[in-house]
């Protein structure tokens, strides 16, 4: 029965665009707008140049510390190659050079203001061209990916025909405004009524205003109505009746009901897959270590599939750190699309995959705008056994759309060419026959892939997947040309204009990191087909062959398609290729790429151009990626590149396989030498946790044992109240803090805290200190504990609730953790108070923050003077500066942005513990009273 088909994004997003009259410009998201292309094939221009910029104020730039990249334009001529040819350019003073932007994408630059504003001012360069050509085209986009939360919208604002053109026929069946002509009339016969119908000077002004939106299935879905489509709309309806303000406000109030990670900031899409961090794995190793059952499957790497799955040195890492689990430590991170394995091992964000055409690459498309959709439903002619028929296409169609269904663990698991390698492990129990993902990557030719190959060699990455074995029905004779994926250029193995290599190194998801096993692999791949009845089109996913336990690593057998006995015994005498394969398994062909093209039979599918396998589920070699050139060995002098003296390439065949083992041992030595460190590192760094909760612990024993902190007496409203006699006591402290720091009884940091805790509480002190002038007193509250803060430690916080003078404590180490009070500091038990002259406050602060954070300290105090303004006397004339754990807590209207702001000048350093953002857990932020 024919029900309507329910829209898929990008098909949405081509008919608000064909309806608008926009050209489509298509962006890959997620938050760190990876890359634009443009696509100006389906604009109705005529005479008009595409024109746009991002207004920086609606970006963010920059959030949390999440790795957001550049935004590399593609705006070479390639993009708008099928428009008509240049307008001629008005005579008058020569016109600035229109800048050309970066026809190809450039997937590592970062995004960081600088280049943002680099990127803007080439626009506006544009902008301001078109804008002086008469040449403006009203374009508007945003991008759509079924499983990611983000939406980059570029909505129009702008469109200036041609004033001096006469309307074109395309230009006027394409329903764009046609008032030139008229308006070129009106300035001719010069009456006052066509001089006021004439077009106004060109003022430059935005035509694009960009903001990222979260994508929300729940609050978009209107019956009856495409999610995307709705969605666009509403958007584009806000923005134009409410004006931008109210859309980014909106934005950011949506922005809010999403998951994001604590670290990072960035939205977790896919929160079942998880990307441990090394340090968090680390730790887990060691625990796991001091348990007779790690050693179990150490590093024997026999494979099986018990426990034990791995091989030398990936095997240990099931036992040690295989069974984190999910949800534990660490931070999450949205692993479905992510780029590159750097040295340091901050996975990048990064966008869709793309379907590139042509060996420019200048366009990209979207994958599954046209080739998922059409037919979805319709059983294809394939065999089942090449393409998965209709269940894995339904499969396949969820996959993309909510992500991965059960828990995967990516984990570091040791140096590898000088980076770290990771694999994936299940988080949970995941049942035999499960399609687990899908292989995504860029679909790129062959020609592209033989032009990337020799990068990807060098680098020693490899993440490209042949697809040769084409969904290869014969397409019937009546429809070859609606079908050109099914041109005799998809004959198995010839690619030609198809794309046939998925290509994850630069774009990828999850399914990048599954290692091999020669053995005991425990996913294979299967091909799905993705198009209609007879589009070749053919994506690659991967399935469990068993049942899997939390823990194990998901292994893949890269070379399963070579199955003639023959041919393995003839790769194991003579393992030429990319990669000596440390699966350890007995029946291990010791390579994980093997040369194929010279070692195989002419008739082998694929022929291993990439150093990979061929035939329909074989992964292949190449890669260029994140390399860090500081870290990473020269071309051809890594441990695993061919030309080193451990894995024999062709060309070193003579070696005797006694030094290869002997270098391939040094290599293994190297990468365990290196992974010690790393693991003494974690080590290390739960050694300091540790201490700190000790330290913490005894701090919030002291402060129970003590008595309580004076209260203030309820007022009366008298004057005479007790309680107003209490504030001026209040007062009196700060004066006399100051006092003695003059008299060298007070000074700043240690002393502060010594002099004013000095074993009173809060009474005592306003006893001790009479007299005093000044009435200005810092105060810090927060985690900071005492191998951190020692200065700040030796004060303990004690609330007289009382005017919210908290005043020097006891002396005690720790603090009471009382800090809360009126000032919204969160009591805590590591709360600590340091109370000093406010001619110190940046001294104090920097040493509480010391060794590495006077910066920080020093922004802080500078900060309240920007953000509070007029010092607050009136409340017994105190400021603070308030450490709050809670991020979203909005301490006396400054909120977090004050907070943010602040981490951002601080390096994004957590002040209050000293600790760089990326090996602290989500941590407390401060928030200024
Ligand atoms: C498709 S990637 C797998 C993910 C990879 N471990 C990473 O960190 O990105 C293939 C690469 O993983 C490594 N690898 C996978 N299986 C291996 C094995 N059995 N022995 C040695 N290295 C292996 C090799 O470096 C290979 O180039």
């Amino acid at each position: 029965m024919a029900s309507r088909r329910p829209l898929l994004a990008d098909e949405a997003w081509q008919n608000v665009c064909s309806r608008n009259g926009w050209g489509s410009i298509t962006v890959a998201e997620p938050t760190g707008t990876v890359q634009v292309a443009v696509s100006m094939r389906k604009a109705p221009r005529v005479g008009a140049r595409p024109c746009w910029f991002l207004n920086e104020d609606e970006v963010p730039l920059h959030i949390s510390g999440a790795r957001f990249r550049a935004v590399p334009f593609s705006y070479g001529p390639e993009a708008f190659g099928a428009l008509s040819p240049q307008p001629t350019e008005p005579s008058g003073p020569p016109l600035p050079a229109v800048p050309q932007l970066q026809p190809e994408f450039a997937p590592h630059l970062r995004f960081t203001p600088q280049v943002m504003r680099r990127e803007l001012e080439s626009f506006q360069q544009l902008h301001r061209h078109c804008l002086r050509t008469n040449q403006a085209l009203a374009c508007a986009t945003s991008i759509s990916s079924p499983n990611l939360e983000w939406r980059l919208l570029l909505v129009a604002s702008h469109y200036t025909p041609d004033a001096t053109a006469a309307p074109t026929a395309a230009a006027t069946a394409a329903g764009l405004p046609t008032s030139g002509a008229p308006a070129a009339a009106a300035e001719a016969t010069g009456t006052p009524q066509q001089h006021a119908a004439a077009p106004k000077p060109l003022q430059a002004k935005a035509c694009f205003d960009a903001y990222f939106l979260p994508y929300s299935p729940t609050l978009d879905v209107r019956e009856g109505q495409c999610v995307w489509e709705s969605w666009v709309k509403r958007r584009l309806k806000d923005s134009r009746t409410r004006g931008m303000d109210a859309a980014v406000k909106r934005w950011r109030e949506e922005r809010r009901l999403y998951p994001t990670d604590g670290l990072t900031g960035l939205p977790l899409a896919e929160p079942r897959v998880r990307i441990k961090s090394y340090s968090e794995r680390a730790a887990a190793a060691a625990a796991a270590a001091a348990a007779a059952a790690a050693t179990a499957c150490g590093d024997g790497g026999g494979g099986g599939d018990g426990g034990c799955v791995g091989y030398s040195l990936y095997g240990s890492d099931v036992g040690d750190g295989g069974a984190g689990g999910v949800g534990g430590g660490g931070y999450g991170m949205h692993a479905s699309l992510v780029e590159g394995v750097p040295a340091d091992c901050s996975f990048q964000y990064i966008g869709r995959p793309w379907l590139v055409r042509g060996a420019a690459a200048a366009v990209r498309e979207p994958i599954t705008s046209d080739l998922l959709q059409a037919d979805f439903l319709t059983e294809c002619d394939c065999p089942a056994a090449a393409c998965g028929k209709l269940w894995a296409r339904r499969e396949l169609c969820r996959l993309r759309s909510e992500g991965v269904q059960y828990c995967l663990e990516v984990q570091p698991l040791h140096m590898q060419a000088g980076r770290r390698d990771v694999g994936v492990f299940a988080g949970e129990y995941i049942p035999a026959g499960t399609l687990l993902m899908e292989y995504v990557g860029e679909w790129i030719t062959e020609e592209e892939a033989d032009a990337r190959g020799q990068q990807y060699h060098d680098a020693g990455l490899h993440y490209m997947y042949d697809l040769q074995l084409m969904c290869a029905a014969p397409p019937p004779a009546a429809t070859p040309a609606a079908t050109p994926a099914a041109t005799p250029a998809a004959t198995p193995g010839s690619g030609g204009d198809l794309p046939v290599v998925v290509d994850a190194t630069r774009l990828g998801n999850v399914a990048r990191f599954l290692n091999h096993h020669c053995e005991a692999a425990n996913v294979e791949s299967v091909n799905v087909c993705s198009g209609g009845l007879y589009e070749a089109a053919m994506v690659i996913c991967m399935r469990t062959t068993r049942h899997i336990r939390p823990g194990e690593q998901l292994l893949l057998n890269y070379v399963a398609h070579i199955k003639d006995e023959a041919q393995r015994a003839a790769i194991r005498a003579n393992p030429s290729g990319q990669v000596a394969c440390r699966c350890g398994a007995e029946s291990c062909l010791r390579v994980v790429f093997p040369d194929l093209q010279q070692r195989m039979d002419s008739h082998t599918a694929g022929g291993g151009r990439r150093g990979g396998g061929a035939g329909a589920s074989s992964a292949a070699a190449g890669g260029l990626g994140s390399l860090n050139p500081a870290t990473d060995p020269p071309a051809g002098t890594g441990p695993d590149s061919p030309g080193s003296p451990a894995y024999v390439s062709a060309a070193s065949d003579s070696q005797d396989g006694a030094s290869q083992d002997a270098r391939a041992r040094e290599v293994e030595v190297e990468c365990w030498r290196a992974e010690e460190e790393e693991l003494k590192e974690g080590q290390r760094q739960q050694q300091q946790g540790d201490q700190r909760k000790e330290l913490t612990a005894a701090a919030a024993t002291t402060a129970a044992a003590a008595p309580p902190p004076r209260q203030p007496p309820p007022c009366c409203g008298t004057a005479t109240c007790r309680q107003a006699l209490w504030r001026e006591a209040a007062v009196g402290v700060s004066e006399r803090v100051d006092d003695a720091q003059r008299s060298g009884v007070v000074g700043g940091g240690a002393s502060a805290g010594a002099a004013a805790g000095g074993g009173s509480d809060a009474a005592a002190l306003l006893d001790r200190a009479s007299g005093f002038k000044r009435r200005r007193l810092m105060l810090l509250a927060g985690r900071l504990s005492a191998d951190e803060a020692p200065a700040a430690a030796e004060g303990q916080a004690h609330d007289t609730g009382a005017g919210g003078l908290r005043s020097g404590g006891d002396g005690s180490a720790g603090g009471t953790g009382d800090g809360g009070g009126d000032w919204g500091g969160k009591p805590e038990a590591s709360s600590v108070a340091v109370v000093v002259p406010r001619a110190q406050a940046a001294a104090v602060a920097a040493q509480a923050l010391a060794p590495a954070t006077p910066a920080a300290a020093a922004h802080a105090v500078g900060l309240k003077q920007e953000v509070g303004g007029e010092e607050d006397e009136g409340e017994a004339g105190v400021e603070a500066i308030v450490i709050s754990e809670d991020e979203d807590e909005d301490v006396d209207g400054c909120g977090a942005g004050a907070v943010y702001s602040s981490r951002q000048a601080a390096g994004q350093r957590d002040v209050t513990t000293g600790v760089t953002g990326a090996t602290t857990p989500a941590g407390p932020t401060y928030a200024l009273a």
